[in-house]
């Protein structure tokens, strides 16, 4: 793993990546509440937030939006990913290249891999190829790593995320960012299994501010160095409000509490 602690996409040794891949992963019935967003304008907008340390994008729109904020945002180009429409086993093509990224002027890149899944040993490949030209560049590969598949029957159990963290690890990423496994405990291990390499939580589907700062909380506390978010973060009305939350739970290590009684 790379000394990532001088990397623009960490702060203070942790990081909160704004991810906006949605529109590809899941469809523009995620911006149905928040039509305002379908505009990637917006999102980037929001990403100038001091507490964001890079925003994760899929091609097309670092190409056509991320030349106006490259000033005020570092990009973390997410090379792989797949549409909600295709039915098969999990698997996500590569949709750009390391190069092509670092000549758009990425920071770091991000890729999917979905352990366990019928397509593993082509997505491990494919991680490989892309690690190794990251490299080349000096640039951080965070993994998403989620074991999913015909297999897999609970992809948040605790011992799942750990083997996600260490897939991570053991394949060269910089950064895993998985999902909650539950319980503080449970993420703990899964920050252990990691050994020195960062872990960030994945947002998730928008919850209440309490409900979902408390687990940001929870998951600094294991020993998380930070948030992967996405919906939580910009379908919010006041996406701002809760990233000034977010500033004090990951950077200053303050409660869910503390960090809401103080943005109110
Ligand atoms: O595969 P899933 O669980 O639908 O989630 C995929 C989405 O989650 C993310 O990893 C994080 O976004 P969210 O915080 O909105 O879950 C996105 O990059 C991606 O589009």
């Amino acid at each position: 793993m790379l000394p990532i602690d001088d990397s623009p996409i960490v702060r203070d040794g942790k990081s909160l990546i704004l991810a906006m891949d949605h529109g590809l992963e899941h469809g523009p019935v995620d911006f149905e509440e928040v039509p305002e967003k379908l505009d990637p304008s917006t999102v980037f907008e929001t990403a100038t937030h001091d507490a964001v340390t890079a925003m994760a994008v899929q091609k097309g729109i670092a190409e056509g939006y991320y030349p106006s904020y490259e000033d005020d945002v570092n990009l973390l180009a997410k090379l792989n990913g797949t549409s909600n429409l295709w039915m098969g086993e999990p698997d996500s093509p590569v949709n750009w290249s390391v190069d092509y990224a670092a000549e758009i002027g990425a920071d770091a890149v991000g890729f999917t891999v979905y352990s366990g899944s019928n397509h593993e040993v082509e997505m491990f490949e494919e991680f490989r190829e892309v690690q190794e030209q990251a490299r080349d560049y000096d640039l951080p590969v965070v993994m998403w790593s989620y074991p999913r598949g015909q297999g897999l029957k609970n992809d948040t159990k605790p011992s799942t995320i750990s083997y996600a963290t260490r897939i991570a690890l053991e394949l060269g990423a910089d950064i895993a960012k998985v999902k909650y496994p539950g319980s503080a405990e449970a993420m703990q291990h899964a920050c252990k299994a990691a050994g020195d390499m960062n872990v960030v939580m994945s947002g998730g589907s928008k919850t209440d501010d309490y409900e979902f700062l408390s687990t940001v909380e929870a998951a600094v506390n294991a020993g998380c160095c930070g948030l992967a978010v996405g919906r939580n973060v910009w379908q919010r009305e006041d996406p701002t409000r809760i990233l000034d939350a977010l500033e004090k739970v990951i950077y200053e290590e303050e409660t869910a509490d503390a960090a809401l009684e103080a943005t109110e």
